[in-house]
């Protein structure tokens, strides 16, 4: 038997533990890291209180300066009934699925009914879809608004889109005259809608349809969206004295675009669409004004174009004006507004407040512009307008030969070595073209207004479904970031030429994208410090806290107070804050992500069309105001995970509260931490329903939510591993 160690043989254990090497080392290196790891999580809260402090200070301009304006009609009507200037109103469409036809006539018709005088009002009907289906829709409209203008104007109607007429008046009160006419008018409605939906169904024009119509034969097997010729159609001549409504009352001109493309061509979108009606209007009627429209945009007044003509014909100021804006106003927001669409504290104060620096901004629909600032004409003091502009040049040609004309200038080649979409008309490039072209306006001198008035001037369709509303977020929110950092950043564009209020008020948009950043910090990081005992803030008892809890009482103490003066609910306020998170963790940060990648040559700006119309089923939801997930998109999958993360994290740091030595002491230091992880819960809520609660197609799918507790538990874990670990 041989011996080992020699010496009391049964004494000697039977194994023996070593220290690790670098032990010491280890536990001074983990500790370091602790030490960071907060260090940064404070550096990075004081970073993250930097940007909201200056984003703050940006968006102060607004709240300084709010205006309002009054227009006088009655002064317009006395002074200058005979002169009224022609006012061309532009409505883009640009996909018969996404925007049916119907929607869109009723918008058209709304147009065609202002009371105004016919014979200076030219309505234009852009098709991006190049769809006969469109422009089938649009002769119906053409022929139904041979009864449907005089009844309007005999009745006074208000609305004046059938649509949105019928869908609030369903029944008739009044006298037995006016519903006879009302029960004629309604049946005509209804089958004119019947027709057009069926031939959108079968998704092709009946042969006698189209040997009707000399248009159609301009769609040939070849013609698709993306690939074909320019197409000009004047429906209605206005000039004809001739064509009159069943009274026998002169009629608005109305007129069919699809202006030419080819795939090899870019089209530039909706800016590309406006810039070809800008030039095939000017050959047709040229009215010194212009209005344009989304399909969607109803005329809900019919009074607003006079009403827009008096600020552009004041003697004092009005030669001054290069647009006059109104705000975005929705038919279908439900009463707490789920969704935040109404924006109704942005237009109240904000909007005007931009305007109230005489720069209105311009954004995209429902607004009026003059049309030689909108082609690039530079302000000067001398300028006075020219209201009789209306093409005199061509009372002599003939209607096809205008179409003959106007094709020309609609098609791809046309704008080759032109200023058109850099100094003319809409500025190309930027998703959120409105904006940009809006801005360059102003830096050649002119001002625009901003016009709120108490009845609604346009309605259009909100969103009903989350994924939407973030996607559209998205587009508005990387077009404007892309402003920021191009040349048009107002702070250099608009440099000595707009009012430093103004650019301020413009970067409180602009600047949407990166406040993504502070705010995911805000959400993730103290939470997960709480989870950590980690304190942030300062304590209870600190004289540091007063500030603290004084700007957050006071900051949503003035919200509240703005929003409720809008006439909003509480609760919708309460939504607005929940929206307003949720915007800012998922659209604004990707919109962050991709600006950064197409200024590195990475992606190229796209423009994704907002949905028009839903199943049912969502819409019903969305009466009930539940909110639609109902997608596996990496947008629900970010709302979930931090909303799942929040409730992992109040309920450690709770967890941890309870069983510190000193729990007085543990509470003191995170009760704003807690207070924090308790209202991102609270405004959550919805958020766990959909994960764990609803059962209909809205919910949060449940690979989202695997994916969300997965992700929430790593981000839980890790630091944890991380700061913790010299302990084991
Ligand atoms: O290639 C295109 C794409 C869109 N459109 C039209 O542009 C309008 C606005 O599009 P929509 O999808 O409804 O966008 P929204 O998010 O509602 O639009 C807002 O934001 C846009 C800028 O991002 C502005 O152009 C719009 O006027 C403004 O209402 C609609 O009438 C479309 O038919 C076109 O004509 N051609
Ligand atoms: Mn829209």
């Amino acid at each position: 038997m041989g011996k080992e160690g020699g010496g009391d043989e049964d004494a000697a254990p039977l194994f023996e533990t070593k220290e690790g090497r670098f032990r010491g080392a280890y536990k001074v290196f983990a500790s370091t890291v602790f030490v960071a790891g907060r260090y940064w999580a404070w550096i990075g809260m004081f970073m993250a209180e930097l940007c909201f402090g200056l984003y703050w200070i940006v968006t102060q301009s607004v709240r300084l300066n709010p205006v309002s304006h009054h227009p006088f009609k009655q002064r317009l009507s006395y002074r200058y009934e005979d002169k009224l200037p022609g006012v061309d109103i532009f409505v883009c469409t640009a996909d018969p699925k996404i925007e049916p036809p119907t929607l869109v006539i009723s918008t058209v018709l709304s147009a065609m009914a202002y009371n105004y005088p016919p014979e200076k009002l030219s309505i234009y009907l852009s098709d991006d879809g190049g769809s006969q289906l469109t422009f089938y829709a649009l002769l119906e409209a053409a022929s139904f608004s041979k009864h449907w203008i005089p009844f309007c104007k005999k009745f006074m109607l208000e609305p004046r889109s059938p649509a949105a007429y019928f869908a609030r008046h369903s029944t008739v009160t009044h006298d037995i005259a006016y519903s006879q006419e009302w029960l004629a008018i309604k049946k005509l409605y209804e089958e004119m809608k019947n027709r057009i939906d069926s031939v959108v169904e079968i998704g092709k024009i009946p042969k006698e349809v189209r040997d009707h119509h000399k248009g159609f034969l301009e769609w040939n097997s070849k013609v698709t969206k993306q690939d074909h010729q320019s197409i000009v159609q004047i429906i209605i001549d206005g000039r004809d004295k001739a064509v009159v409504d069943i009274d026998g009352g002169r009629l608005p001109t109305l007129v069919y675009m699809a202006r030419e493309k080819r795939p090899q061509w870019p089209h530039h979108f909706k800016a590309g669409a406006e810039n070809a009606l800008i030039r095939v209007s000017s050959e047709i009627s040229n009215a010194p004004l212009i209005l344009n429209l989304d399909c969607d945009m109803y005329a809900n007044d019919s009074d607003t174009v006079r009403e827009a003509v008096c600020f552009f014909m004041d003697e004092r100021k009005g030669h001054e004006i290069g647009f006059l804006s109104f705000p975005q106003n929705f038919d279908n927001i439900t009463k707490n507004d789920i969704y935040g669409c109404s924006c109704s504290v942005v237009n109240k104060f904000e909007l005007a407040g931009v305007g109230g620096y005489g720069a209105a901004l311009y954004c995209g629909t429902a607004c009026f512009h003059r049309r030689e600032s909108l082609c690039g004409k530079v302000y000067s003091k001398d300028y006075r307008a020219e209201w009789e502009t209306e093409a005199t040049k061509n009372t002599d040609k003939t209607s096809n030969e205008l179409e003959e004309a106007s094709k020309v200038l609609a098609n791809c080649s046309y704008e080759k070595d032109t200023q058109w979409g850099k100094k003319m008309g809409l500025i190309y490039g930027c998703s959120v073209e409105d904006i940009v072209t809006g801005l360059a306006i102003q830096c050649r001198g002119w001002k625009s207004l901003y016009y709120n008035p108490d009845r609604k001037a346009f309605l259009g369709i909100a969103p009903t479904t989350l994924d939407v509303v973030l996607v559209q977020f998205k587009r508005w929110s990387e077009g404007m970031f892309q402003t920021f950092v191009t040349k048009y950043c107002p702070f250099i564009y608009g440099h000595g030429k707009i009012k430093l209020g103004a650019q301020m008020g413009y970067c409180v948009y602009l600047l949407w994208a990166p406040v993504s950043l502070p705010t995911l910090y805000y959400v993730i990081v103290p939470p997960l410090c709480l989870l950590h005992g980690i304190s942030l803030f300062p304590e209870v008892t600190s004289l540091w806290f007063l500030p603290f809890a004084y700007v957050f009482l006071a900051r949503n103490a003035c919200s509240i107070a703005e929003a409720l003066s809008c006439g909003d609910t509480l609760e919708a306020w309460w939504n607005s804050q929940r929206i307003w998170l949720i915007r800012r963790t998922t659209s604004y940060f990707f919109a962050l992500i991709d600006t950064i990648s197409r200024q590195l040559g990475l992606s190229e700006t796209t423009f994704v069309i907002t949905a028009k119309v839903v199943t049912e089923d969502v819409s019903r939801r969305y009466e009930q105001e539940d909110i639609e997930f109902g997608s596996s998109s990496i947008m629900s999958t970010i709302v979930a995970t931090l909303a799942m993360l929040n409730l992992f994290t109040l309920l450690g740091g709770i967890t941890m509260i309870a069983m510190a030595i000193d729990r007085l002491k543990a509470l003191e230091q995170l009760i704003l931490q807690l207070i924090l992880a308790l209202l991102l819960v609270m405004v959550n809520i919805p958020v766990y329903q959909a994960l764990f609660i609803r059962h209909d197609k809205g919910r949060i799918p449940s690979s989202v939510m695997f994916k969300s507790i997965v992700l929430a538990s790593l981000a839980c874990l890790m630091p944890f591993i991380f700061t913790h670990g010299c302990i084991f």
